[in-house]
């Protein structure tokens, strides 16, 4: 099974009485065990695709399947569950909440699922430990370094085991170091053949973290690179 398959995928936003198409016939299958970077300049369409991928966006045409199940016949609340249970979200602002401890950040998707707050809590501390964040767990985001909440991010984007993260721009507001140490932690989740990475960047600094490199360029797929291969910008 791929993570995700798409084909043939079109955008088109309303423009006043007009339209405009954003994406023109994007086609891959991003692979399980895999770190795939999406790169390009900005305003290429990265968001919007990533976005339609996700089940966030409706494409104007083409077909999309996320783990097994194809995103065309899903209705909108199927589409909501289907991002609660089996997708996580790591985003360039950590979008955490400030009165929430990172532990109970960490815990919100099993709690949107059901869970009662202390277990949640006690799971996500447990993924939390897992990728350097020990003793950390009872504090506020704003006691909290930018990684360490970027840390709480990807621990709440992984504690409901979801098979497909997908991560926009996620070490745009990072320095460097700390960026790679994020990086390497996304590239450790990647390497579990039960899992696909999908990374949106256009920070050159992270592109040998990936597997695969899918270019984009004016809403269009331009290539398929190994990273090594791949020397632009
Ligand atoms: N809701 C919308 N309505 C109209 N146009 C939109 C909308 N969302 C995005 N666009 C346009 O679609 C194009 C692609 O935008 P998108 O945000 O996907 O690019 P991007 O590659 O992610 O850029 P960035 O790296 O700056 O985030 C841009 O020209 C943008 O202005």
């Amino acid at each position: 099974m791929h993570a995700v398959s798409f084909r043939n995928i079109a955008k088109d936003f309303p423009i006043g009485d007009d339209r405009i198409r954003v994406l023109h016939g994007c086609s891959a299958d991003i692979e399980m065990g895999q770190m795939t970077m999406l790169v390009g300049p900005s305003g290429c369409g990265k968001t919007t695709l990533i976005s339609i991928l996700s089940g966030i966006l409706t494409a104007s045409e083409g077909e999309v399947a996320v783990l097994g199940q194809s995103l065309t016949k899903l209705k909108d609340h199927q589409k909501v569950v289907l991002r609660r249970e089996r997708i996580g979200f790591i985003f360039q602002q950590y979008n955490l909440l400030p009165a929430l401890t990172a532990a109970e950040n960490a815990a919100m998707p099993l709690v949107a699922a059901g869970m009662k707050l202390p277990e949640a809590a006690e799971k996500a501390r447990a993924i939390l430990d897992g990728i350097g964040m020990q003793g950390q767990g009872d504090k506020l985001p704003r006691q909290l370094s930018g990684g360490q909440q970027q840390r709480v991010a990807i621990a709440r984007a992984l504690v409901h085991n979801p098979g497909l993260i997908v991560c926009d721009e996620p070490t745009a507001a990072l320095d460097a170091a700390t960026g790679r140490a994020v990086m390497g932690i996304l590239r450790d989740i990647a390497n579990d053949p039960g899992r696909a990475v999908l990374v949106v960047t256009h920070d050159n600094r992270i592109y040998n973290f990936a597997d695969r490199i899918l270019e984009m360029s004016d809403g269009r797929l331009i290539g398929d690179f190994a990273p090594d291969a791949f020397h632009r910008e």
